[in-house]
């Protein structure tokens, strides 16, 4: 049991220590946030969960950096989110600035950490934080593909009406309108999807899956999507607290794998108390390659943006 720091208590933010403290993942949750009042807000409202849930995680909010100090993980939800109509790419000026900030409070306080980036565009910004801060790729990760397969899991449920705990789907490349749902990793219980349905459900299912974002964000108007997000980033720092060599789709920076020798994207990795402790190597086929890079194309162009 460790502690655990949120910098960022707005709705991800929140969502995500709820989880972590709901499940009993921490010994102390801190959370940073730069609104007065709201990580000791937030903090004190879930604190007053713990006899409902049954969990003795303490948590405490701070506006002071210091508050980091000895946290073994870190996750980063500070920034602002988009607004319906906006790509993740357009509040990439506006993250970068809070990112760097961020990054520079995290060396000076908890440089033993391992960071787990959520804040859009995640794949650039997960590559930023990890150039800036020159820790080890293992400590920098991002979280995206955990909340799209489980969208794409949900989606393959509602389509085939069968019990989504079945189903396991996988969504790799950038978190991103390109990103890479893979169907031939699809299966429910082991059962490729197709067995179950046709071309044009299929081809429903990815397309919903790659704006599935929006879709929450149309809907919510004034919020994009947290509590998937925070659910993904629950079960993500449970596979690095309790070391269980999980294998989960995650924001990794590459340096050689997939042919790409520079940039960061989700591909499937193990988790586990050093963080991400292995990259697993898949061989793409055609298209799947194709899209593949489609998608890098579009991190990378986004890190060439940065300066
Ligand atoms: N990777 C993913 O899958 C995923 C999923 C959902 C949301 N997101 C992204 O996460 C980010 C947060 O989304 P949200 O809905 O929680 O937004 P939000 O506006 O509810 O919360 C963001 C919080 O960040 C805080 N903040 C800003 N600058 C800060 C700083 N320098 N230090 C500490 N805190 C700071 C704000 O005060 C605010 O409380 C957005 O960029 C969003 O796009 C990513
Ligand atoms: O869609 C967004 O902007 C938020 C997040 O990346 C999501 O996929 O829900």
């Amino acid at each position: 049991m460790q502690k655990i720091a949120i910098v960022g208590a707005g709705r991800v933010g929140e969502a995500a220590a709820q989880f972590i403290a709901q499940n009993d993942m921490a010994r102390e949750i801190a959370m940073l946030d730069v609104r007065e009042g709201a990580a000791e807000g937030c903090a004190l409202d879930i604190q007053e969960t713990a006899p409902l849930f049954k969990f003795d995680t303490r948590l405490s909010g701070s506006t002071d950096p210091a508050i980091l100090r000895d946290a073994g993980i870190i996750v980063v939800t500070a920034g602002i989110p988009r607004k319906p109509g906006m790509s993740r790419s357009d509040v990439l000026d506006t993250n970068v600035r809070i990112i760097d900030e961020i990054v520079d409070n995290i060396m000076r306080y908890a440089p033993d950490a391992i960071l787990l980036f959520v804040s859009n565009p995640v794949d650039v910004l997960t590559w930023r934080a990890w150039k800036r801060s020159g820790l080890p790729r293992e400590r920098v990760i991002g979280q995206a593909g955990v909340l799209d397969s489980s969208r794409m899991a949900a989606f393959v449920a509602l389509e085939t009406g069968l019990c989504s705990c079945d189903i396991n789907a996988m969504v790799l490349g950038g978190h991103g309108d390109s990103m890479v749902p893979m169907l031939r990793y699809t299966t429910i219980n082991g059962i490729p999807v197709d067995k179950f349905l046709d071309a044009q459900a299929l081809e429903r299912i990815v397309t919903r899956t790659r704006g599935g974002g929006a879709e929450v964000l149309a809907l919510r108007k004034n919020s994009s999507a947290y509590d998937a997000p925070g659910a993904a980033v629950a079960q993500m720092v449970e596979a690095i607290v309790t070391d269980r060599k999980r294998v989960l789709p995650s924001v990794a920076i590459l340096q050689g794998e997939y042919s790409y020798p520079d940039g960061a994207m989700g591909v499937p990795c193990v988790l586990g108390k050093n963080g991400l402790e292995r990259i697993v190597e898949l061989d793409l086929n055609a298209s799947e390659t194709a899209m593949f890079k489609h998608s890098m194309e579009s991190v990378l162009a986004d890190i060439a943006r940065l300066h």
